[in-house]
């Protein structure tokens, strides 16, 4: 994001005051260059040190414009439904290049995937592996099958998306899983592929990344002694990305030190290196996206004042659901406006539809604000809580916007309870 020299917010080269009037509020704007570039972040931090790939988690930003921007830089993608595999089907990704991940797989889903040729099962428990195993064996089709283990490692992010303690539903518990290993070992329809683990979200601090791996290590030690050979490690994602005054670290710090430390483990046990993945999602989109939204009013109660604006909750759930932090901009300057320490809200009828909070800023009725770092689970989450209808996308790309989700209309809220 840039200032223009008449103060103007710019993405990319397009004033988001301009795209805000050409295409209406709600909207979520994304730089096409913000998101290629962090995707070569992961890729450039591993060339030429090991078979990697990278697996561009679906759930972060699902626009099918964004998928195909993605695997035109040649990336795979980690996804979690039939709906997200649908996505890369028509976004043009690659199948076979795609893990397929979550603790609920329908069989539909795994009928399905095993039809498109999804390369990889991450499979979260006994039960999954026994129900994937005879999907298989009814089609005929093999499926390949990692084991997402639970190492019960402290990532040190908010508990809600924390996801490789001991308590959280994801995953085989690291003592559970050379059961579920050898069950598919011994399966004519199942392969095993690899291991797989992915311990959180938002993380600002990579030590848990290491303890995690030597868990993963120590695991396919045991697995190898058992004469089930595992070569191929999926560490999953979980980057953080700055949204107020974080220090995340960046792919660079990390990968090549994971990636050194398998190499040293292969070398020492005398087996070939393994191939290897990743499933970064929000540090690819998080920050290439804001929401602009216009003030509706302003308001006081009371010494309180409100900048009541046209995005609500159903448009960006962090704040609500996480007291997640983000910035908040008005988009050009408006010198006749008195400043003021607003709270963010939007038209829900909810307390808890704030976008922030005690935020200094000089407006009036009609500016357009950006909300910051939106490009990962807004739109995602976004629902049609109040009737809502979910916002436009735009994408943009040397100063040129391009509508890549239009505003959904009232008949399309209608439309599924009109057509039964
Ligand atoms: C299995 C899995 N992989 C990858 C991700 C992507 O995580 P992040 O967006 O933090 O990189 C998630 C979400 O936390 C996930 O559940
Ligand atoms: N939706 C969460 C992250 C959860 C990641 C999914 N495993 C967020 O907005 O931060």
């Amino acid at each position: 994001m840039q200032t223009d020299s008449s103060g103007q917010l710019t993405f990319e080269g397009a004033a988001l005051n301009s795209l805000a009037a050409q295409f209406g509020t709600p909207l979520y704007v994304y730089s096409a260059q913000a998101i290629r570039s962090a995707y070569q972040s992961y890729a450039k931090a591993c060339e030429g040190l090991a078979d990697v790939t990278i697996c561009y988690a679906i759930k972060a930003n699902s626009n099918i414009h964004i998928l195909k921007l993605l695997a035109d830089e040649g990336a795979g993608f980690d996804l979690v439904s039939a709906g997200e595999l649908a996505r890369v089907l028509a976004a043009g990704g690659n199948p076979a290049k795609a893990v397929f991940a979550g603790v609920g797989k329908s069989v539909d889903e795994i009928e399905y995937a095993l039809k498109a040729g999804v390369g990889c099962f991450n499979v979260e428990s006994a039960a999954e592996m026994v129900r994937i195993g005879e999907v298989a064996q009814r089609l005929q089709i093999k499926a390949n099958v990692s084991v997402r283990v639970n190492p019960d490692v402290d990532a040190k992010t908010h508990p809600y998306i924390s996801t490789g303690l001991k308590e959280n539903k994801f995953g085989v518990s690291m003592a559970a899983a050379p059961v579920v290993y050898a069950h598919a070992h011994q399966h004519p329809w199942l392969s095993v592929h690899g291991i797989d683990c992915h311990i959180g979200s938002q993380l600002t601090d990579a030590s848990p990344y290491f303890d995690a791996l030597d868990r993963v290590l120590a695991l396919l030690d045991q697995l190898a002694a058992q004469g089930i050979v595992v070569n191929h490690l999926d560490l999953g994602g979980g980057i953080g990305i700055r949204y107020r005054d974080e220090t995340p670290p960046k792919p660079a710090d990390v990968l090549p030190k994971l990636i050194a430390r398998v190499k040293t483990w292969a070398t020492a046990q005398g087996r070939s290196m393994p191939s290897l993945s990743f499933e970064p999602g929000r540090s690819i989109v998080g920050n290439a996206g804001v929401l602009l939204t216009e003030v509706e009013f302003l308001k006081e109660n009371e010494g309180k004042h409100f900048a009541i604006v046209d995005a609500a909750m159903n448009d960006l759930m962090r704040p609500a659901m996480y007291e997640a932090f983000h910035g908040v901009v008005a988009v050009k300057p408006n010198p006749t406006a008195q400043a003021n320490t607003y709270d963010v809200v939007g038209p829900v009828c909810e307390s808890g539809d704030w976008l922030a909070r005690n935020r200094e800023l000089a407006i009036e009725q009609g500016d357009v604000l950006a909300i910051l770092s939106a490009g990962a689970y807004g739109q995602t989450m976004a629902s049609n809580y109040n009737s809502r209808g979910r916002a436009a996308e735009v994408l943009v790309e040397n100063g040129q916007a391009r509508l890549i989700r239009r505003r959904e209309t009232i008949e399309d809220l209608l439309r599924p309870e009109q057509d039964v």
